[in-house]
């Protein structure tokens, strides 16, 4: 078997069949099919406006799709929705609600409780150790309204760490994050991924996706390409997903191979 070949499981974590939305009658994604593989990071890639937040909320049902199929492990949401974790983008939260970190954290352990019990002892050591994994166990009791950009982050990363999700879908989770919390995030990938989990990330840094993700899906209101780093990170597909920016795409593509390059040598180490 070639490196970059990828065994798929009967039923990938996510698969995406024919998906179409709209806003508004001004259509923004069209017929965008694609699988996932299990146990990998995968990048969601395009320029602005793309539609990789609208695929994201899609596929979560928080936008209506007017056509098209999503599967999460063959099966729909509803039977899903605890092995599901969804991290939206950090500007769609209201940070001034009045809730402390460690109540947050424990909003991940909700769909595990039966209607209106009370988190037990278990869930609030899943709790603390998802906010110790993301070195924030000394904020628990902090007003998120009292906290940086990237503590936020890292709060909003335990929430999900804590549902104990198989499949992570995260809504440009580097954005806005200083170096710490940028590595620290890296960090939990790779726990993640040793645990056989799959993390979904919309992306938008061209100079790491090839360091951090194993995985492109290149959107741009089509799906452009679909595989793994090694075989779809091309000069083509990025001329294809960014248009005529071909200067910015030249310097991109150095770069791109350059951090590609790198990977490879690294894994065979
Ligand atoms: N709720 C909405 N109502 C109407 N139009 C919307 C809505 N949400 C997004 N759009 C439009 O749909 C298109 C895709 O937006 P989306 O946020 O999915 O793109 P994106 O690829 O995530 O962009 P960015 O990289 O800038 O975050 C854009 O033209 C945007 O203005």
């Amino acid at each position: 078997m070639s490196p970059t070949q990828t065994i798929f499981p009967s039923h990938p974590p996510l698969s995406v069949k024919q998906l179409s939305m709209r806003y508004h009658h001004k259509p923004v994604l069209t017929d965008v099919s694609f699988s996932i593989p299990e146990g990998k990071t995968i990048a969601i890639v395009g320029p602005n406006g793309a539609g990789k937040s609208s695929l994201l909320k899609g596929i979560m049902g928080l936008e209506s799709i007017i056509e098209g199929e999503v599967k999460f492990f063959g099966e729909d949401l509803n039977r899903k929705r605890l092995a599901t974790a969804y991290v939206p983008q950090r500007e769609e939260i209201d940070w001034d609600f009045p809730i402390n970190v460690m109540d947050v954290v424990l909003m991940g352990r909700h769909g595990h409780l039966s209607l209106w019990k009370r988190p037990s002892r278990i869930d609030r050591d899943i709790a603390e150790q998802a906010l110790k994994d993301l070195n924030m166990w000394e904020f628990r009791d902090r007003q998120i309204s009292q906290l940086s950009g990237g503590q936020q982050q890292r709060v909003f990363l335990a929430r999900a760490l804590a549902q104990q999700a198989n499949l992570y879908l995260m809504d440009e989770p580097f954005a806005g994050v200083d170096v710490a919390t940028e590595k620290a995030i890296i960090e939990l990938f790779s726990q993640l991924k040793q645990r056989g989990k799959t993390i979904v990330c919309v992306h938008h840094d061209l100079n790491t996706v090839g360091e951090y993700f194993d995985w492109i899906v290149f959107i741009n209101a089509r799906l452009v390409a679909a595989g793994p780093v090694e075989e779809v990170l091309t000069p083509e597909n990025l001329a294809k997903t960014y248009g005529g920016r071909l200067s910015l795409l030249n310097d991109l593509t150095e770069q791109l191979y350059r951090s590609k390059v790198n990977k490879i040598h690294d894994e065979g180490a």
